[in-house]
């Protein structure tokens, strides 16, 4: 099997995941302001496949601070190859981070005014 596609020949799902994930967590570093760790996913919806040589573009919105954590929903676009200009919704997920201390523990996130 090639790196990175499935049987299809399209690109695997896990690899969509790992980027999700990495993407997602850029919101929540700016209110963490230190180390911090995925507790869950809460939803993750495969809508249209993604294609070798698509460009994929993410877009991460908040929905909830919490004490310790921030859950993030994150849209994905493809620009099709083969159709540049335009965009396809490909996969869209709901994720939580948790901002934790040094021995790994949750930890309160600090309020902004
Ligand atoms: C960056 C990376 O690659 S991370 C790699 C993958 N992730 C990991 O390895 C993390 C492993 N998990 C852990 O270490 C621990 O579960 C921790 C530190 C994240 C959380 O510890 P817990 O003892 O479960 O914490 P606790 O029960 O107090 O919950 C902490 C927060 O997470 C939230 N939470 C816990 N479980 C869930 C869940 N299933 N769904 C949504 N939120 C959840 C809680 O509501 C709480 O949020 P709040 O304080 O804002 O209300």
């Amino acid at each position: 099997m090639p790196a990175d596609t499935n049987g299809n020949g399209d690109i695997f799902g896990g690899w969509v995941m790992a980027q999700v994930d990495l993407a997602g967590s850029v919101i929540p570093a700016r209110y963490v302001n230190g180390r911090m760790a995925t507790v869950a996913v809460n939803e993750f919806i495969f809508k249209q496949p993604v294609r070798v040589g698509d460009i994929l573009s993410f877009y991460g919105s908040v929905t909830r601070i919490g004490r310790t954590s921030i859950t993030v929903q994150v849209e994905v676009f493809a620009e099709r190859f083969r159709a540049q200009g335009r965009f396809v919704k490909v996969t869209e997920a709901s994720l939580t981070y948790v901002a934790i201390d040094d021995q790994g523990r949750p930890r309160p996130i600090e309020k902004r005014d």
